[in-house]
């Protein structure tokens, strides 16, 4: 079988309240970045089926001979609600990794293999190279394993035909319906899962549908109305794993269930209570009673997040900096380290910015003022995307 080639990008994600909270039935929102991860899809014609994902320096190929004999459990295409146990396990084997969590490069290569053989497994499957480039920090809080297991989905579907490419002669972008962008998001939750365990579902849908969404329990709403907030992102460079924080949020609420749930319960009030001051903002002129509400809520959240047990010290040191210069910081994502928002107001000018920056700067930190709202899954002609991220993706 011989397939066409595609560039697909995805974007990242900020959880503004509900991190951890949401993959225990409670409200989240979340809003996409203008950081996204770029997945260029090659055909083949010597059998071999290859990954380049340079963000972690992995780089493998494979015979499709050797792929081919993996999928004899894995032609249930339409059952793609529920991992299949069986091919993951067989894929563990495969790759080598049969007890304990896997690390950063072999959960990139489950998640593409389990996609790739779930998909093209029961008919002719395609030699081809699929390299990936992400303008987001991986492992940060940041939803880069969301944006690839988008970006996978949306280009193994339109390889097998099950949804077209949208891209028009006469268009830079192209985006699919909506049927189309359920079937690609129900696929990215497939390797949502290989990567995190127990996913809620957000992220993928954010990287999905982009803008800002309001998520509970697999439900998700746009929230077509919001305001335009200025948010400063923060790199704490502390590695941490997803998978690894909600297992352990898990382990703490199955000890101290009726300390915890309490503590969810209130995180989702702040979501709701986010929610309504974020719809105000939109329909009643700008005040600043709205931002010492927003400000609170940040600060009260951040600490139910320690309270679950997914705070760091490197975290501590963000908020304790911007409170200093009265800005309001909070984790964003898994929390152990990674990144950390903060709030800043309209009227927040620029020196106080940029000092923040550096004050955040030298303590090691990455630190830079983001544009919130990217479109979700797209493809692209080349020429749509920056320079260096072609110039990345082309020395595969
Ligand atoms: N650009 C990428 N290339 C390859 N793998 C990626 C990429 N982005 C994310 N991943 C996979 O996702 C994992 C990070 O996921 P996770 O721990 O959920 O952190 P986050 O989603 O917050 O970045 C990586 O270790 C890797 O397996
Ligand atoms: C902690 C959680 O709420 C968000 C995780 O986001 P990230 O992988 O840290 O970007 C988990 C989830 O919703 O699946
Ligand atoms: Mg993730």
């Amino acid at each position: 079988m011989e397939v066409r080639d595609c560039l697909i990008s995805a974007p990242g994600k900020a959880i503004l309240h509900g991190e951890h909270a949401v993959v225990h039935g409670k409200v989240a929102l979340a809003v996409s970045l203008n950081l996204r991860t770029y997945l260029k899809l090659k055909a083949r014609s010597d059998g071999k089926v290859c990954i380049n994902l340079p963000n972690i320096d992995t780089f493998v190929c494979w015979e499709l001979s050797e792929l081919k004999q993996l999928t004899s459990s894995s032609d249930k295409k339409e059952e793609i609600q529920r991992l299949d146990a069986e091919l993951v396990k067989s894929l563990r084997e495969f790759i080598g990794v049969t007890n304990g969590n896997l690390d950063s490069s072999a959960s990139a290569i489950l998640a593409f293999l389990y996609i790739y053989l779930s998909l093209f497994g029961s008919g002719d499957m395609p030699s081809l190279t699929v390299s990936v480039w992400s303008e987001l920090p991986t492992g940060a809080g940041l939803g880069s394993s969301a944006a690839y297991s988008v970006c996978l989905a949306a280009a193994f579907l339109c390889a097998t035909g099950n949804i077209p490419t949208p891209l028009k002669e006469w268009e830079q972008t192209g985006r699919w319906c909506q049927e189309d962008l359920e079937l690609i998001n129900s696929w990215a939750f497939q390797g949502e899962k290989i990567i995190h365990g127990n996913p809620s579902g957000v992220d993928n849908a954010v990287g999905t549908w982009g803008g800002m969404l309001r998520f509970l329990a697999g439900k998700i709403i746009p929230l077509s109305r919001v305001p335009l907030l200025r948010i400063l992102l923060t790199n704490t460079k502390v590695p941490r794993s997803t998978k690894v924080l909600v297992a352990r949020v898990k382990d703490k609420i199955n000890k101290f269930p009726s300390i915890m749930i309490p503590v969810l319960d209130s995180v989702d009030a702040i979501s709701c209570a986010c929610e309504k001051v974020l719809t105000e903002m939109t329909c009643e002129p700008i005040t600043g009673d709205h931002y010492n509400i927003l400000e609170e809520l940040i600060d009260i959240n951040q600490h139910h997040l320690n309270v679950i047990g997914v705070g760091h010290p490197s975290l501590d040191t963000l908020c304790q900096v911007t409170a200093a210069r009265g800005l309001h910081s909070k984790l964003t994502g898994a929390g152990g380290g990674g990144c950390g928002i903060t709030l800043l107001r309209p009227e927040t000018d620029s020196t106080t910015v940029q000092g923040t920056m550096k004050d955040l700067r030298d303590r090691g930190y990455d630190c830079w003022e983001t544009s919130i709202g990217g479109p979700g899954v797209q493809q692209h002609f080349p020429s749509s995307v920056k320079e260096e991220i072609m110039e990345v993706l082309n020395q595969y």
